[in-house]
């Protein structure tokens, strides 16, 4: 039904281009702007924390949910991932690419050496030379 074999990686590329063509078999491209995208995406954040409001804290795993609810917020964070994807795609934006970079750029402001106390007070400004490495 996805399309998909079971155990094959799950690419943003793949997604990117799923969300092409089901824009434009629709003839949706009209509205697949970047800030209609946004807005969509922003909608879908919404109805994520929905599922998660006024529930208090819960255990990671999620142990005590339903399945119907398991699969509820595979919905609502696919959504989020889709739009998120379409956006990025139509700004004309790697999202991969970026995403990667963005890692390394975290890695170089929070230190491994430094404490978990340390970093909420202290970062590293990532130099010029360091960001250039990066590409
Ligand atoms: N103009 C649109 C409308 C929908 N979608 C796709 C991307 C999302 O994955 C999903 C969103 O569909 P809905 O707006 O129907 O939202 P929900 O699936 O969350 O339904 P509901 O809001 O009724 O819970 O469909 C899209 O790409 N472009």
């Amino acid at each position: 039904m996805t399309g998909f074999a079971e155990g094959e990686n799950v690419t943003l590329d793949l997604l990117k281009k799923k969300m092409a063509d089901f824009a434009k078999e629709r003839d949706w491209d009209q509205f697949h702007s970047p800030r209609n995208l946004l807005l969509a995406l922003v909608g879908e954040v919404g109805e994520l924390s929905e599922i998660f409001q006024w529930k208090g804290e819960v255990p990671k795993g999620l142990p005590d949910w339903k399945e119907e609810e398991k699969e509820h917020l595979g919905e609502e964070l696919s959504d989020v991932l889709l739009y998120l994807v379409r956006l990025s795609d139509i700004c004309g934006v790697d999202l991969g690419k970026a995403a990667l970079r963005k890692v390394e750029l975290n890695a170089i402001k929070y230190p491994v050496s430094q404490k978990q106390s340390e970093t909420t007070t202290t970062t590293t400004t990532a130099t010029n030379e360091e960001i250039a490495q990066l590409g």
